[in-house]
């Protein structure tokens, strides 16, 4: 049987790097032999327009039942101020397959480090654990009306000792340091972080953990990025600070990442949105979801050599200089698809 990939393109420049990625992974599977199966599904803007949801129930089967899902980017200005929007689609995902950690990784290779805004960018690799299905982009109550409005921040234990499980694990294959960063010197939600993975630490022994607020760690990840090896953090903090990380490399454009729960399909997608003020001129960096098709490769069909291929690829197209704009490149964004593929 064929691996089963559900596809989900995406809006704006969702599509377009979407193709990008795919041209690469039938590249590289003619070449070097992999068998897989695409399974394409409306999703997102592009499934409001055709039946008014944004996650339509035979989306969710297909991704069900396959062996990976790839998403690309979804929302943009035609949705947002339509009753339901695409990005209430992308939280329903997550849920619905119960993917509760966001993996999302910032290392500069040396071919990148001519790129990175930073200094010292050589010594930066470092991971990104997210707490993806809770906290404050679902808590309840939520309320908006002409004169107030409410969101609510919530955290159950067992929502707190998954995710920092999934880090600590991590780090134990890394670097051993977990840094938790929250907001403890006044949230109580961050105290109860604080408090719920100090216990999951004593477990690891063999890992250090420390703290830093969200504040200084939005610093930290500019002035000294090195001293991290993974980050764990709640849903939001680490949606900012996971654009922040991902713009050190030198582009948002640049960086993919797996959201994983407890078995089932393992979805993978660009950290960044649609980029609607690009779409259609053909300069979006593919690289984002080039990238998160080599991580699917690895982590979803145990190929990290061809992951290995792809990520050589690409640092021989950056040391090339085949880069798009977002790089100070003039490539388009076939032509750096086409310059991957010819080193692969
Ligand atoms: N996972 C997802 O599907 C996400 C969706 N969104 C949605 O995307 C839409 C646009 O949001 P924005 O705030 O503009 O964030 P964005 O991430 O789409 O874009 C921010 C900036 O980065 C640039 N950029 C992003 N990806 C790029 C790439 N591959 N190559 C070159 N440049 C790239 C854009 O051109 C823009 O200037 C919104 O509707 C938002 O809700 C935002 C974040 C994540
Ligand atoms: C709808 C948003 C939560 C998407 C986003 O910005 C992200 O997952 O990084
Ligand atoms: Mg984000």
């Amino acid at each position: 049987m064929p691996n089963q990939i559900a596809v989900l393109k995406g809006d704006y420049i969702g599509p377009e790097i979407m193709n990008a990625g795919l041209k690469v992974l039938e590249a590289i599977a003619n070449k070097y032999g992999f068998d897989y199966q695409i399974v394409e599904a409306p999703f997102g803007g592009e499934a409001i327009d055709e039946c008014g949801d944004p996650l339509p129930p035979k989306t969710i089967e297909k991704c069900q039942s396959s062996d990976a899902v790839l998403l690309s980017a979804i929302g943009g200005p035609k949705w947002d101020h339509a009753e339901k929007r695409p990005e209430q689609g992308l939280l329903q995902i997550r849920s619905k397959l119960n993917l509760y950690s966001n993996i999302r990784p910032t290392n500069i290779s040396e071919a990148m480090t001519q790129y990175s805004p930073i200094k010292n960018a050589n010594d930066v690799d470092f991971v990104i654990v997210r707490e993806l299905t809770s906290g404050i982009y679902f808590g309840t109550p939520r309320h908006k009306d002409d004169f107030q409005a409410l969101d609510t921040m919530y955290y159950t234990r067992e929502e707190i000792k998954r995710v920092a499980k999934i880090a600590f694990d991590m780090a134990e294959r890394r670097r051993h340091h977990v840094t938790l960063v929250d907001k403890s010197n006044v949230l109580d939600t961050s105290k109860f972080w604080r408090e719920v993975v100090a216990e999951v630490a004593k477990d690891y022994p063999d890992v250090t953990l420390d703290y830093c607020y969200v504040d200084a760690a939005s610093m930290k990840i500019i002035s000294n990025p090195g001293q991290f090896d993974v980050i764990l953090t709640e849903n939001l903090f680490g949606d900012i600070l996971s654009d922040e990380a991902a713009q050190i490399t030198g582009s948002l454009g640049t960086i993919p990442s797996m959201s994983i729960g407890d078995g089932g399909p393992v979805l993978y997608e660009p950290i960044h949105g649609s980029a609607p003020d690009i779409a259609g001129l053909g300069v979006a960096n593919p690289f984002s979801m080039i990238n998160s098709v080599a991580m699917m490769l690895a982590n979803s069909f145990n190929r990290s050599d061809l992951a290995q291929k792809i990520y050589q690829a690409i640092n021989q197209v950056i040391t090339d200089g085949a880069v798009t704009p977002d790089l100070g490149g003039h490539y388009k964004t076939e032509q750096v698809t086409d310059a991957v593929i010819d080193n692969i």
